[in-house]
């Protein structure tokens, strides 16, 4: 049954993105017959890996709460990742297993977070070594090294954040260990997790979504901190693309077995001047003075203490979390060099062209006034 958002066929909202896959042509073995899962596959992200999948000729499952999308040549399976009895159909007889289910970022139930992200995922290993899956690539985050200070061109070899400043954050550092871990030559099972960063496109459910928002109610007059902090934001056709890249590159002996991988789109961009151009874009006043980052950060640290204390009298969610406000505030980029080198990573579209394709693709959320 086809539920809950609203229902796309990838493959025409959005025509453009055809633009870069056509002309990209994969440089590895063939993978005519490939067949796969992808977990979380009618997710923002998940729907994208699936669309390329398919370009490249793999056969394609699709595991997820619900079925938000139609397509013949896919097959659907609606269950939830931490039950074994849904997902084990799901990924008997493929070859490799995509997972990039997870509950959203701005959701504050640690609970979830952690029986998904953390136990699930665990599920998850278990069940593809029972079903002889021999590939999992796992989307985890370039967050799982950010702690709220600045981070300049990042790689991997950074540690995992010690104070997470999330539920969220805590639990994919969690998953992405047990995911690296549980790569074994000996079992013929290849791991790797690729770290994205601000995923942003057409059809995104968080980043435009929020901002709109936020711009809607009037608190986007200001911006936080002096508008210089440059942080990257990925056009989720790149994200995909890694994906991919990386699935090709687990093999036997592989460099690209048990490792992270940033995928971005190697442009950092400053924080503000992107927000700018996706609110100029669909025609809302963007901000133009800076609020002292240290007192916007605290402000937003006592107000989520605030919210904790009355919730159970009532819930309030405030817009500018302490992790929002960071993000919005320090330098966070990261280097995918080791994703270049290793698995020939290269961005399909840049980020000037795909702020262009995302504010096209939200016309329906353009200020009219
Ligand atoms: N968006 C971003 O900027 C970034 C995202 N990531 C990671 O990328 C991945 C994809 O994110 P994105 O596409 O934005 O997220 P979405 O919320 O769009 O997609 C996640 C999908 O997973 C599904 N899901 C959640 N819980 C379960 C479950 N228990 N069983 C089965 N399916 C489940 C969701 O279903 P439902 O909607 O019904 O809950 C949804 O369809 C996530 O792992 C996220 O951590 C990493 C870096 C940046
Ligand atoms: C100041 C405005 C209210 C900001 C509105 C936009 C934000 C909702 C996004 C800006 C940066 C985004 C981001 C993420 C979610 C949406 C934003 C906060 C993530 C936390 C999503 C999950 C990840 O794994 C992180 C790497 C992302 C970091 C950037």
């Amino acid at each position: 049954m086809i539920q809950n958002r609203p229902m796309v066929n990838p493959f025409t909202s959005h025509g453009s993105l055809t633009f870069s896959h056509t002309t990209f042509k994969m440089a590895t073995r063939s993978r005519k017959g490939k067949k796969c899962t992808v977990i979380g596959g009618c997710g923002f992200l998940g729907q994208y890996i699936v669309e390329r999948l398919l370009e490249e000729g793999y056969k394609v499952n699709v595991f997820d709460m619900a079925q938000t999308f139609e397509d013949d040549r896919v097959k659907f399976f609606v269950g939830d990742l931490c039950q074994e009895k849904d997902l084990a159909p799901a990924i008997s007889d493929v070859q490799t297993v995509f997972h990039c289910a997870s509950p959203p970022p701005s959701s504050d139930d640690r609970d979830l977070f952690y029986r998904v992200n953390f136990i699930g995922t665990k599920d998850i290993i278990n069940a593809c070594k029972k079903a002889g899956v021999q590939k999992l690539v796992l989307t985890s985050s370039a967050s799982v090294v950010y702690e709220g200070t600045d981070i300049k061109n990042g790689t991997e070899d950074l540690p995992y954040a010690k104070k997470p400043m999330d539920y969220y954050t805590e639990t994919k550092v969690l998953q992405e260990k047990e995911v690296l871990a549980a790569n074994s030559s000996e079992e013929n099972f290849f791991t790797v997790a690729i770290r994205p960063h601000g995923i942003f496109g057409p059809r995104d459910r968080q980043l435009v979504p929020i901002l709109v928002d936020t711009a809607r109610a009037g608190k986007t007059k200001f911006m936080i901190g002096n508008g210089e902090n440059l942080v990257d934001f990925t056009y989720v056709v790149n994200v995909a693309h890694g994906h991919l890249l990386a699935a090709e590159h687990l093999y036997k002996d592989s460099p690209v077995c048990g490792k992270a991988f940033h995928i971005t789109n190697d442009e950092p961009i400053p924080f503000w001047t992107f927000m700018s151009r996706i609110l100029e874009g669909l025609n809302y006043p963007s901000p133009k003075m800076g609020l002292p980052y240290l007192l916007i950060y605290y402000l937003a640290a006592f107000l989520q203490l605030l919210c904790l204390l009355l919730k159970p009298i009532k819930e309030f969610k405030p817009t500018f979390t302490p992790m929002r406000v960071a993000l919005a505030g320090t330098y966070h980029y990261y280097s995918c060099q080791r994703a270049k080198q290793l698995m020939g990573y290269k961005p399909l579209v840049p980020v000037d062209e795909a702020i262009k394709l995302t504010v096209k693709g939200y016309a329906h959320l353009q200020n009219k006034n």
